[in-house]
C-alpha cells in the first residue's frame, strides 16, 4: 500500500544492520555499553506494535526519557537516509489509512473479503488494521486459538480473540474441536490443563486418534538426573530400532532448564540442534562475562575477553579496544610479546582513573590470580558473592542491562552456571568443556537449516508454536520454572517500561501472568502426536522443587470428573 502511494524508500530488513544502527547512536549518546541494541530494538518495536511513537512516550524516569531518546534518533537516522523497517510497514499504514479516507475507501473496496490466520497472536496495531480493512462490510473471518496466546510480551493480547463477539456481535463462531495431531490420552491431558483458566473461550477437543502409551511424568532428584534419564530412554527407543533421533523434542520453558540437557547430548554425542538467538547459554550476555573471568585467569592475553570483562571491571569497551590495538603496535615495533596484556591494560588505563579506582582495578586482578587454582563452581561463586567482582550486585545496579530480562531469569542462569561447573575439577577442564559446547554449536548451524536432519530438537515452548513431534520431553514442568518465578511476582514488579496500552481489566497482573504461564504448558503439551514425558525434578539450584502447579490442577479436575483417584 506504501508503494503504490509512492512511497520509495529502501527497507531496512537485515537485523545486523539495525542493531549497528543502534551501536552507532548509543556511542553517540556516550551509552555503548550500558544497553543491548537488541534490547533497545525489540523494545521500539513493541511500541510501534502499540502505536506509540516517540513524542507519544511519556516518560516517567531517566531511563525511560533515555529511551525515547535512542528511538527518536533511530526514527531520525531512517528519516534522514530514507530507510523503512518492518514495524513501519504497519505503522505508516496505519497513519495512511487513519487520515487519508480516500486511500481507505480504496483498499475497503479492493478487498472484500479478509482471512486472518494466528489470530491469537495479533497485536494492538495489527487488529486496528484489520478492522480498518474490514469495514464496513467487515467479512472478516479470523482463524485461532485462545488457548495458545503466549506472546504477551510482544504485544500479542489474549483479550482480542476473547471478545471478538463483541467487537463483532454478528459473528459466527466456528469451533474446530477435532484434534487429528494427538491421540487421546495427550489430547485428553490438554484439556485438564487448560479447563480451569479463567478466562477462555469454552471448548473440549476431541481425539480422533486412539493412543496405547499414556504421558509418562518423571521425577528425577535433579536437573542433571533429568538430563541423564531423558539421554537414557532416547538412546534405548534408538537402539531399538522403535524411534530416529529426528522423532524427539525438549521443549522448556526457560533456557537455563536446558543447559544440563545441552551438556550431556554433547558428552553423549547424542545429534542435537537447537534454536534461536540465545541458544548458547554459555554465550549468553549475562553469563558470558563470568565465563571470560575464568578464561582471564588461565590466560590473561585473550583480547575478546578483556574488550568482553570490561564494564564488570568499570572500563569502556572502547578505550579497551583503543588500549589493546595501541599495545599491538608497540609489540610489532618492539618484535616481543606481551606476558600479561589484562595487566599492561589496565596499567595503562589506570593513569586516567582516580586512586580508589585504581585501586579497585588492582584488587581485581589480584583476585583473578586467586580464582586462578579453584574448582570452577567455586570459582563462579566467587565471582558472583565475592566481595571484589560482586558480580550479582553488579548486575542488580546496572537496571538497563535488564530491562526487557527479569532479575529472577537471570539469576536462575547465573545459579545454572554453578551447577554445570559442579562436574568439572579444574577451570581448564571446564573450559574445555565450554569450548566443546561452542564447537558443536558452530556444527548445528548447517544442521538447523535441514528440516529433516535426523537429530534431536531442542527449544522454548514459545519457539515450539505450530510445530509438531512424535516424542516431546517437557522438562523442568516445576513451580518457579513454569510457572515461572517471574510470572509469580508479577503483582510486585515494576511496570516494564514498554506497557500495554489495554490492560485486561478483569484480571491482576498475577492473574494475567499466571494465565499466560497455563497457557505455554498447554502449548508444549499438545506438540506431541504420540508419545509425551513430562518431567518434574525434586531439586532446583539446591532447594525442594515442587511440580508445578498445572499438572497438580489438571490431575485433580481428571479425579472430580471420573470420580476416582488419578495414578500418580
Ligand atoms: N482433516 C484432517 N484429517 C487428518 N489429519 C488432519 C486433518 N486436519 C489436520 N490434520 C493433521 O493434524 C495435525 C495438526 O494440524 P494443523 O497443524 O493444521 O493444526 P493447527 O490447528 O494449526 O495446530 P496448532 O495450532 O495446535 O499448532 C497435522 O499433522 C495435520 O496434518
Amino acid at each position: 500500500m506504501l508503494r503504490e502511494q509512492g512511497d520509495k524508500r529502501k527497507v531496512l530488513s537485515n537485523e545486523r544492520f539495525k542493531q549497528v544502527i543502534i551501536k552507532k547512536i548509543l556511542q553517540d549518546m556516550n551509552l555503548k555499553d550500558d544497553y543491548q541494541p537488541e534490547t533497545i530494538l525489540s523494545m521500539i518495536s513493541y511500541w510501534k506494535n502499540q502505536i506509540l511513537r516517540p513524542n507519544d512516550i511519556k516518560p516517567e524516569s531517566s531511563i525511560e526519557e533515555e529511551l525515547k531518546q535512542i528511538y527518536k534518533q533511530y526514527e531520525d537516522w531512517k528519516e534522514n537516509n530514507q530507510y523503512i523497517d518492518f514495524d513501519d510497514f504497519m505503522l505508516e499504514t496505519y497513519f495512511l489509512l487513519t487520515y487519508e479516507p480516500e486511500v481507505l475507501k480504496y483498499y475497503q473496496e479492493k478487498f472484500k473479503y479478509i482471512l486472518v490466520d494466528e489470530f491469537q497472536d495479533t497485536s494492538y496495531i495489527q487488529y486496528e488494521l484489520m478492522k480498518l480493512l474490514a469495514a464496513p462490510q467487515n467479512n472478516l473471518c479470523v482463524v485461532g486459538d485462545d488457548a495458545q496466546t503466549i506472546y504477551g510480551f510482544r504485544g500479542a493480547e489474549s483479550h482480542f480473540i476473547l471478545n471478538f463477539d463483541k467487537v463483532f456481535p454478528h459473528a459466527q463462531q466456528v469451533l474446530l474441536d477435532i484434534n487429528y495431531r494427538s491421540t487421546d490420552k495427550i489430547v485428553g491431558l490438554g484439556n485438564e490443563i487448560i479447563r480451569k483458566s479463567k478466562q477462555k473461550i469454552d471448548k473440549q477437543l476431541k481425539a480422533m486418534r486412539t493412543g496405547y502409551q499414556s504421558p509418562k511424568f518423571l521425577r528425577p532428584n535433579t536437573i542433571n538426573e533429568e538430563a541423564k534419564i531423558i539421554a537414557d530412554t532416547i538412546q534405548t527407543l534408538v537402539h531399538n530400532g522403535e524411534k530416529t533421533y529426528k522423532d524427539f523434542a525438549i521443549l522448556y520453558r526457560t533456557y537455563a532448564a536446558s543447559r544440563a540437557m545441552y551438556d550431556e547430548f554433547v558428552l553423549r554425542k547424542i545429534p542435537f540442534v537447537t534454536y534461536g538467538n540465545d541458544s548458547l547459554f554459555y554465550n549468553h550476555s549475562f553469563v558470558k562475562p563470568i565465563v571470560d573471568i575464568l578464561r582471564l585467569s588461565q590466560n590473561p592475553n585473550l583480547e575478546e575477553a578483556i574488550v568482553s570483562v570490561a564494564p564488570v571491571f568499570f572500563l569502556k569497551k572502547d578505550e579497551v579496544e583503543r588500549t589493546l590495538n595501541r599495545i599491538a603496535t608497540m609489540e610489532y615495533i618492539e618484535g616481543k610479546q606481551s606476558e600479561n596484556k589484562l595487566k599492561e591494560v589496565i596499567s595503562i588505563l589506570s593513569k586516567h582513573v582516580k586512586s580508589f579506582q585504581r585501586d579497585a582495578l588492582q584488587e581485581k586482578l589480584l583476585e583473578l590470580e586467586k580464582l586462578k587454582t579453584l574448582a570452577p563452581e567455586k570459582a563462579i561463586k566467587h565471582i558472583r558473592t565475592g566481595r571484589v567482582f560482586s558480580y550479582d550486585k553488579y548486575l542488580d545496579m546496572n537496571k538497563r542491562q535488564s530491562l526487557t530480562f527479569h532479575k529472577e531469569m537471570v539469576m536462575e542462569m547465573l545459579n545454572e552456571l554453578e551447577n554445570s561447573a559442579k562436574r568439572h575439577k579444574t577451570i581448564t577442564d571446564y573450559l574445555q568443556f565450554i569450548e566443546q559446547i561452542y564447537l558443536t554449536h558452530q556444527e548445528m548451524d548447517a544442521v538447523r537449516i535441514n528440516e529433516e536432519a535426523n537429530v534431536v530438537k531442542c527449544m522454548t515452548i514459545h519457539q515450539s508454536k505450530g510445530l509438531e513431534f512424535d516424542t516431546i520431553f517437557f522438562i523442568s514442568f516445576i513451580e518457579n520454572v513454569l510457572p515461572h518465578k517471574a510470572a509469580l511476582f508479577a503483582d510486585y514488579q515494576e511496570d516494564r517500561i514498554a506497557r500495554n496500552n489495554q490492560p485486561n481489566k478483569n484480571l491482576s497482573k498475577l492473574e494475567e501472568a499466571l494465565e499466560e504461564e497455563k497457557r505455554l504448558a498447554y502449548v508444549a503439551i499438545t506438540r506431541a502426536k504420540n508419545q509425551l514425558f513430562i518431567s518434574s525434578p525434586k531439586k532446583h539450584h539446591n532447594e525442594k522443587a515442587k511440580v508445578s502447579r498445572f499438572l497438580l490442577e489438571a490431575l485433580t479436575s481428571v479425579r472430580d470428573t471420573y470420580g476416582r483417584q488419578t495414578k500418580k
